[in-house]
């Protein structure tokens, strides 16, 4: 098991190069939010935004607008009462997450399984949240997913996708269960205290040992979702991006824990510009 440490953010955090545009940094589509949880919506989406991908468009419940408009004017909305204009833009992003807030029902189940079908090899998808308990009745569907997948479940999560009890997750099982329903180009980022990171068909496991029980507040998972989908977005396309979205979520935490008892995920998210200044290298 290997140890992350703040070499992955150097590698993976390139400056922006002179002679860019909003395309140069890629096109996401978040498909988050219901009208309970419209919290996870809006931090997932403020946290890609903030994260630097050049566009963002969430697909979301209609009663949401007004509130993500609100809260983040730089992204665009759709509504999850069309799905075809849901799957229309799915073809034309880089990065689809999906999860975070959504429904548990059968328009939501119908509408991400044509997601992970249609998805193309190029196509980065983050699967997250409600999306387990929508997957759970048939994981297999992962197996015929063509682009690169993240999953990043908590336990509970992990549990309702595989059948594993929290007791019954070692290392050896949890390998086994990626290995048995996902595609060769799928990482499982398992969260908690620590995160460990898996890599499909491949004996290679990562832990990161940063975060701190400042970040036990809900929407925290919502915002490393976001983090994720903008990291993948601009940077290549390889485990290592998606480990340091991972190790940069905990360490603004930790950083943000320095002088706070709790840490809200809104902290986290206005902090990510500064925190991805930081350790830019030149490319
Ligand atoms: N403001 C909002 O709109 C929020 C919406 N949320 C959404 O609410 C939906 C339900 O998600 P939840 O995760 O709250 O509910 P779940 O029912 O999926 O899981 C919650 C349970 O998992 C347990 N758990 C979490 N991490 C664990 C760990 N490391 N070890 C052991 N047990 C652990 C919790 O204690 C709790 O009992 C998702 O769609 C999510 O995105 C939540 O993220 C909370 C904030
Ligand atoms: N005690 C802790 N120590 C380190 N990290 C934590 C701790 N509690 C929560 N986290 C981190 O916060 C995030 C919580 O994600 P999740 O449970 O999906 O939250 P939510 O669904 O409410 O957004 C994960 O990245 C997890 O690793
Ligand atoms: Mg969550």
């Amino acid at each position: 098991m290997e140890k992350l440490t703040e070499n992955i953010l150097t590698r993976v955090i390139t400056r922006r190069p002179l002679k860019s545009h909003k395309g140069t940094f890629g096109k996401v589509l978040l498909v988050a939010g219901s009208a309970e949880l419209t919290g996870a919506a809006i931090l997932s989406t403020m946290a890609c935004v903030y994260t630097g991908a050049g566009l963002v468009t969430l697909a979301t419940a209609r009663v949401n607008f007004n509130a993500v408009h609100t809260r983040i004017p730089e992204a665009m909305v759709l509504d999850l009462d069309q799905p075809q204009q849901v799957l229309k833009m799915a073809t034309q992003v880089d990065v689809l997450a999906v999860g975070p807030g959504l429904a548990a029902t059968a328009a939501s189940r119908n509408l991400i399984q044509k997601l992970i079908l249609q998805a193309q090899p190029q196509q980065q998808l983050i699967i997250d949240a409600t999306a387990f308990t929508l997957l759970a009745e048939k994981p297999q569907v992962l197996s015929q997913c063509a682009a690169s997948v993240v999953l990043t479940p908590h336990p509970v999560e992990w549990q309702r996708l595989t059948g594993l009890k929290i007791n019954q997750q070692t290392a050896s099982a949890n390998q086994r269960a990626l290995d048995s329903f996902s595609n060769d180009q799928t990482i499982l980022v398992l969260k908690g205290a620590p995160t460990h990171l898996y890599l499909s068909q491949r004996a290679a496991i990562y832990i990161n040992t940063l975060g701190t029980p400042a970040m036990a507040t809900g929407g925290m998972g919502d915002t490393l979702t976001g983090i994720l989908a903008g990291f993948t977005a601009q940077f290549e396309h390889h485990w290592a991006t998606a480990a340091a979205a991972v190790y940069l979520h905990s360490w603004l935490a930790e950083q943000l824990a320095l002088t706070s008892y709790v840490v809200l995920p809104t902290q986290v998210i206005q902090k990510i510009p500064w925190g991805m200044q930081k350790f830019a290298q030149r490319d």
